[in-house]
């Protein structure tokens, strides 16, 4: 007999538990966020970071020639970013959409359905990398110094296209039969734009929140790291091996992410969080252009480095890169196909919900192993830029605040996914993201 009305599951319950401190936070967000993304870019100039004439603001506020002049603030608005930062995105969409791939299936969603998703990320970024190639044979390093040039511009334009792409899956997520985010739905506008409310918000096929996971953002901090590479080039005469060692270690990461591409499908960003400003801005922006802040600096101010610190960086950048990548695999490869002859060895307990836990290999030595390997990476990202100045270890400040941020939120979503079988694991698997000290 079919259930009744109030015995069937509610598709899309209300929302009663905030994160990131509840509609505060969120508010703090959306309008903080982008600010710091302009002191880190405007902060830092070829005088200093951050610069020592912007400081004189602070103690002479009234003197605003310094900001217009060293920081060109008034570059913010920059009609020939906007409209080259548009046209990047459309020229990723239509690749995006001719570039051949096949189509896999997402994770199932609670509605029982699984949606597809085409898989054609690394073709399309090899794409790009060879359009890059050509306008640069063609026209030299104008094209790339247009980047450095128009930086803040473009900036400014990824926010704007942001906030834009946040509005409008906000707007869209209120029409008949959308299926929520468990997190997105408690009808107070602030926090439900900016953690997510739709989970998985479509154009016809094309699924916004997959491509703005490993397109835009992925391939514009691709990109800009290359940009600065010239720029360094232009005013050194060569390159220095910090630079080329963030430009090697982020750019394997960013085409090894959408190398990995099906991967991103049992993230958590994919299958629970729905896509609001948090993962619209931290993409477009945070991503595509905060993750090179430190190539940035080292176009303003090259570092040189010892053989011995570049030995010593390298080995930390592929003990973590080793880590992240095994780890991830380890666990996607056994949730697709446990009986495959590389995860058959491993250890397992049965969850009452379903999918299994993996106790040994790399998920038995910690409950996120997989965002050391990360952390130690970031750590070797930083580190080329030197002693000298702290801005561009903000990345490893923030980064260490989100995995251990992200890390409790994935307790809390599996403790109740999985409740004494998650109690099990955790007492099997003590240590949450370094084995032997958190
Ligand atoms: N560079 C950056 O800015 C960022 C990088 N990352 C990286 O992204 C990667 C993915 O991280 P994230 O999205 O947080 O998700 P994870 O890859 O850490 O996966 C977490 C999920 O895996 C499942 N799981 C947990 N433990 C086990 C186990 N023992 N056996 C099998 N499955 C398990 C659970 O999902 P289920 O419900 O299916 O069981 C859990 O929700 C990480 O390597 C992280 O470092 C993340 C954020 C930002
Ligand atoms: C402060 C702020 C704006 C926070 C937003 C958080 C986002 C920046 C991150 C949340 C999860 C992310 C992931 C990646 C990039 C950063 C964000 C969007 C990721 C695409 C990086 C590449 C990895 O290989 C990945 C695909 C595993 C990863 C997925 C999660």
């Amino acid at each position: 007999m079919a259930p009744s009305n109030d015995e069937k599951p509610v598709l899309n319950p209300k929302t009663t538990e905030f994160e990131f401190l509840g509609p505060i936070g969120a508010l703090l967000m959306v309008t903080v966020l982008p600010i710091l993304v302009y002191i880190l870019f405007l902060g830092c100039q070829p005088d200093g970071c951050p610069s020592p004439t912007l400081l004189s603001l602070l103690t002479n506020p009234t003197n605003v020639v310094p900001l217009l002049t060293v920081s060109n603030i008034l570059s913010i608005f920059d009609l020939k970013a906007f409209v080259a930062y548009l046209s990047y995105l459309a020229y990723l969409v239509l690749a995006f959409h001719l570039v051949p791939g096949r189509w896999i299936d997402g994770t199932q969603l609670r509605n029982g359905t699984r949606l597809k998703y085409k898989e054609n990320g690394f073709s399309c970024m090899l794409l790009t990398l060879a359009i890059l190639e050509v306008l640069s044979l063609s026209y030299g390093s104008d094209p790339l110094l247009f980047i450095s040039d128009h930086f803040i511009g473009l900036v400014t334009a990824s926010i704007i296209v942001s906030l834009a792409a946040s509005f409008y899956v906000y707007y869209e997520s209120f029409r008949k039969g959308k299926l929520l985010s468990l997190g997105g739905n408690s009808g107070i506008f602030i926090y439900d734009f900016m953690i997510g409310r739709e989970l998985n918000p479509r154009i016809g096929s094309f699924d916004i929140k997959y491509f703005v996971e490993l397109r835009p953002g992925i391939t514009s901090w691709t990109i800009i790291n290359i940009a600065m590479t010239v720029k360094q080039y232009k005013e050194l005469g060569y390159v220095t091996a910090a630079m080329y060692m963030v430009l090697v270690f982020q750019g394997w990461y960013a085409i090894d992410s959408i190398y990995n591409e099906p991967a991103v499908l049992t993230t958590m960003d994919i299958t629970s969080d729905g896509f609001g400003f948090m993962l619209s801005f931290g993409n477009f922006t945070w991503v595509g252009f905060l993750y090179a802040l430190q190539a940035r600096y080292l176009s303003l101010h090259p570092v040189h480095l010892s053989w011995l610190q570049i030995l010593f960086i390298a080995g930390l950048n592929a003990t973590g890169y080793y880590i992240f990548r095994s780890s991830n695999n380890e666990k996607n490869i056994f949730r697709n196909n446990p009986d495959d002859s590389r995860v058959k060895h491993l250890k397992y307990i049965k969850t009452k919900a379903g999918p299994r836990l993996i106790v040994s290999g790399w998920w038995g030595k910690a409950r996120h192993i997989n965002y050391l390997g990360d952390w130690l990476m970031a750590w070797a990202w930083c580190l080329p830029c030197g002693f000298d100045n702290l801005f561009p270890y903000f990345y490893i400040i923030y980064f260490t605040v989100l995995l251990v941020h992200r890390e409790l939120r994935d307790e809390e979503k599996c403790s109740k996914k999985y409740g004494k079988d998650w109690i099990t694991y955790c007492r099997m698997v003590k240590w949450r993201i370094i084995p032997g000290i958190y």
